[in-house]
C-alpha cells in the first residue's frame, strides 16, 4: 500500500531499551510504532537500546505496523551512530527529533540514503521553516512534538491547546501542501480517557491523520476517534449515490440531508470510504 494511503490513526512510542514493551507492541492494534532511541531512553542506556532495538526488529513480528525509528539528534554524542545503525535495521522510516532546517535533513539523508524521513516538529525554528522542511525530497511525515514545543514557547498547558494553535496550523499547512502524513502530539495523562478523547477529536477535526501515544491504554480511544464513524460512512455513500443520479440527470449539484453536494464533496466522500476500507483491511 502507498504510504500516504494507509491509516496512521495510532502511532505508539516504545522506548528502544524496554524489551517487555517491544514484545507487547506486537499484540497491540496500532497502525505504526515509533521505536525510540531519544527522550524515552536514559543516557546510560543509549548504546544498549540501539542493540536491543536492532535485535528486536531483526526478530520481526510487527506485522503491518509501520516501523519508525526515532534517533537522537546529530548535535548529541549518539545521533550519527544511531543513523548508521538505522540504515542497517529493518525500519520503514527514520524520525529525526528537533528538526530546525533542511541542513539537518541533508546531514541525515547522507547517512540513511533512500530511507524515508519523518521530522519531529517541536522547535520555534522548525515552525518557521516548516514549508522548507516539508518540501525536502526525502520527507514523508511530520510528528508534532508538543511537549518540547510547549517548553520552548514557554506556554502553559490548556485543554483547548490555544497557545499551540499557531504552530499546529503552520505544520498542518506545510504538510498538506506537500502531501505529507502528519500526526498529532502525545497526551501525557495516559489514564485520562476523556481528556485524550477530546484532544483526539480536536486533532482529527483540524486535519491530523492520527495521534502519537505513550501507553497501550490510549490505543482504542485513538483508533476510534481517527476512524470514520458509521454515520460518516453512511452519509458518504448517500452523497455519492445522490450526486451520480444528479449528474446522470445533467445537473451539477445534489442535495442530501438539506445540504448541497458538489463534486468536491464527493471527492471527500470517496476518501472517507477508502479510509474505512483501508482500516478494515488492516483488521482482517
Ligand atoms: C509511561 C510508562 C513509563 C508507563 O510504564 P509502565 O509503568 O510499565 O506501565 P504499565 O505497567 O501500565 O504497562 C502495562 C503493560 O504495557 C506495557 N507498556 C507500557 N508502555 C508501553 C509502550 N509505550 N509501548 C508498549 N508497551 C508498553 C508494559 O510493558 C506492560 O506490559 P506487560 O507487563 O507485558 O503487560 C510507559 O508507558 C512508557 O515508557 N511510555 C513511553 C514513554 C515515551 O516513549 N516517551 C517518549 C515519547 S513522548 C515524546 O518524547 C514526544 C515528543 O518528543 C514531545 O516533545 O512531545
Ligand atoms: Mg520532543
Amino acid at each position: 500500500m502507498d504510504a500516504r494511503q494507509r491509516p496512521y490513526r495510532s502511532v505508539l512510542y516504545i522506548p528502544g531499551s524496554k524489551e517487555r514493551a517491544l514484545e507487547k507492541a506486537k499484540t497491540l492494534p496500532v497502525d505504526a510504532i515509533i521505536f525510540d532511541l531519544e527522550d524515552a531512553v536514559s543516557v546510560d542506556e543509549k548504546e544498549n537500546a540501539r542493540e536491543t532495538l536492532k535485535a528486536a526488529l531483526a526478530a520481526g513480528g510487527y506485522g503491518d505496523r509501520v516501523k519508525i525509528v526515532r534517533i537522537n539528534g546529530f548535535d548529541t554524542p549518539w545521533g550519527r551512530d544511531d543513523a548508521a545503525a538505522v540504515a542497517d535495521m529493518d525500519a520503514d522510516v527514520v524520525l529525526l527529533p528537533k528538526v530546525g532546517s533542511t541542513d539537518d535533513l541533508d546531514a541525515l539523508a547522507a547517512v540513511t540514503g533512500d530511507l524515508p524521513i519523518w521530522a519531529m516538529m517541536e522547535t520555534p525554528r522548525g515552525m518557521l521553516n516548516a514549508p522548507l522542511i516539508a518540501a525536502h525530497p526525502r520527507m514523508q511525515g511530520f510528528v508534532m512534538g508538543t511537549n518540547d514545543l510547549a517548553k520552548e514557547l514557554q506556554t502553559r498547558f490548556r485543554l483547548d491547546r490555544l497557545p499551540l494553535q499557531t504552530s499546529l496550523g503552520l505544520c498542518l499547512l506545510a504538510a498538506k501542501a506537500e502531501g505529507l502524513i502528519i500526526v498529532d502530539g502525545v497526551y501525557n495523562a495516559f489514564k485520562d480517557d476523556e481528556g485524550l478523547r477530546a484532544e483526539c477529536e480536536q486533532g482529527r477535526d483540524m486535519g491530523f491523520d492520527g495521534k502519537t501515544l505513550i501507553h497501550p491504554a490510549q490505543v482504542d480511544v485513538t483508533n476510534e476517534a481517527f476512524a470514520p464513524s458509521e454515520a460518516e460512512i453512511d452519509l458518504a455513500r448517500r452523497q455519492i449515490i445522490a450526486f451520480e443520479e444528479t449528474e446522470a440527470a445533467g445537473q451539477g449539484v445534489a442535495v442530501v440531508d438539506g445540504k448541497i453536494v458538489e463534486n468536491l464533496h464527493v471527492a471527500t466522500a470517496r476518501e472517507i470510504l477508502a479510509k474505512a476500507e483501508a482500516i478494515a483491511a488492516l483488521a482482517s
